[in-house]
């Protein structure tokens, strides 16, 4: 269910051409991007950190103009990916490409914007002279009281960095994957920390961003957020894609529906993935509905007000990750 957009008070972000120098076109595409339309690949990539595999075998193409949610649990591989993506870590096997050439080029890296997990600004730095300082390594940037009014910063430009809110500083560090005006940005969960109207803020800022043509990557464990903003969402789990596509289609491919009834015991029941007890009401999770309550009609078991309902994104996404052993 999307969120709607709220009043809000952003101003559309305008681009200062200072210098449109050869480095301005330099981050575009090379001929295989513009062919594809594909802005960013993982192709086969696997990704170990000592023992532990990380990324095992993941393939994934990010297209223009996409909103794109990694959705996974705690561990499952997302800030990985995103490294690798942003040429922060290089794959053990497999191959990144950004821009259709390597992540590891620094003229191709101006044309992305990222926010990290985790960001330790200097707090002695003023607000103005960080987003001045990130701005020129960049040949194109977002002008700056545009771009704080944008992050709900206005009037912080003086203030020292170690003299903001939590909210603030996630604020300013979002925020900084959109000053050199990218093309695609890598937010790796933005809104982490924030209040409900910070976070409905920050919303509206990348949404804006995306309408007009940006391309967006995002991981999250708000699944609201995911619901709310991305058009594409990509399931990872121990390290590997587990499903991948529109909203509504993911959530179809793990098919589960919630089959809610008020009864006692129940014989064992094939095709329940899960069991959940309230009190006498019970829950079985399944992706066959209707087979199910065939069975119970068939097992003679009495019971009474029968309810099947989809489950959220949550549900489906836990479903799927639960049902993805790992490989030894
Ligand atoms: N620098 C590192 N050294 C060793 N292991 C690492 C390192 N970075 C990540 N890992 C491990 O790789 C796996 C994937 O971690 P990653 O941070 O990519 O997952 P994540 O999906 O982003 O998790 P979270 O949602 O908790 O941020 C985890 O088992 C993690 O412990």
């Amino acid at each position: 269910m999307a969120e709607s957009t709220t009043g809000s008070t952003t101003t559309s972000i305008t681009t200062t051409t200072t210098s449109l120098g050869p480095a301005a076109g330099t981050a575009s595409g090379t001929g295989t991007e513009e062919r594809t339309g594909t802005l960013a690949r993982a192709v086969e990539v696997t990704r170990r950190y000592g023992d532990v595999l990380a990324l095992d075998g993941v393939s994934l193409d990010i297209h223009a103009g996409e909103l794109v949610g990694l959705l996974g649990p705690n561990g499952a591989g997302k800030s990985t990916l995103i490294n690798l993506f942003v040429g922060l870590r290089r794959p053990t096997s497999g191959r990144m490409e950004l821009f259709g050439g390597s992540p590891a080029d620094a003229v191709r890296r101006r044309g992305i914007g990222v926010t990290p997990q985790e960001t330790g600004l200097p707090p002695t730095l003023r607000v103005r002279e960080v987003v001045d300082f990130t701005a020129a390594h960049y040949p194109r940037s977002i002008e700056r009281g545009a771009l704080l009014e944008r992050f709900g910063l206005s009037g912080l430009e003086r203030r020292q960095i170690g003299g903001l809110s939590g909210g603030q500083k996630r604020r300013l560090a979002v925020a900084l994957a959109f000053v050199g005006d990218p093309r695609l940005v890598f937010l790796d969960e933005p809104t982490t920390g924030l209040d409900v109207e910070a976070r409905r803020g920050l919303w509206d800022a990348i949404r804006d961003f995306h309408a007009e043509g940006g391309t967006v990557v995002l991981t999250s464990h708000y699944l609201e957020e995911i619901e709310a903003l991305a058009e594409r969402v990509v399931v990872i789990g121990h390290g590997r894609v587990l499903a991948d596509g529109p909203i509504a289609e993911v959530q179809g491919i793990a098919g589960v529906r919630r089959v809610a009834l008020t009864g006692g015991d129940l014989p064992e029941l094939p095709g329940v993935l899960r069991t959940e007890r309230e009190g006498d009401r019970v829950h079985l999770l399944t992706t066959d509905a209707d087979a199910l309550v065939r069975r119970l009609v068939r097992a003679d078991v009495p019971f009474s007000d029968l309810e099947i309902r989809p489950t959220s994104l949550e549900e489906a996404f836990l479903t799927i990750t639960a049902r993805a052993p790992r490989d030894a």
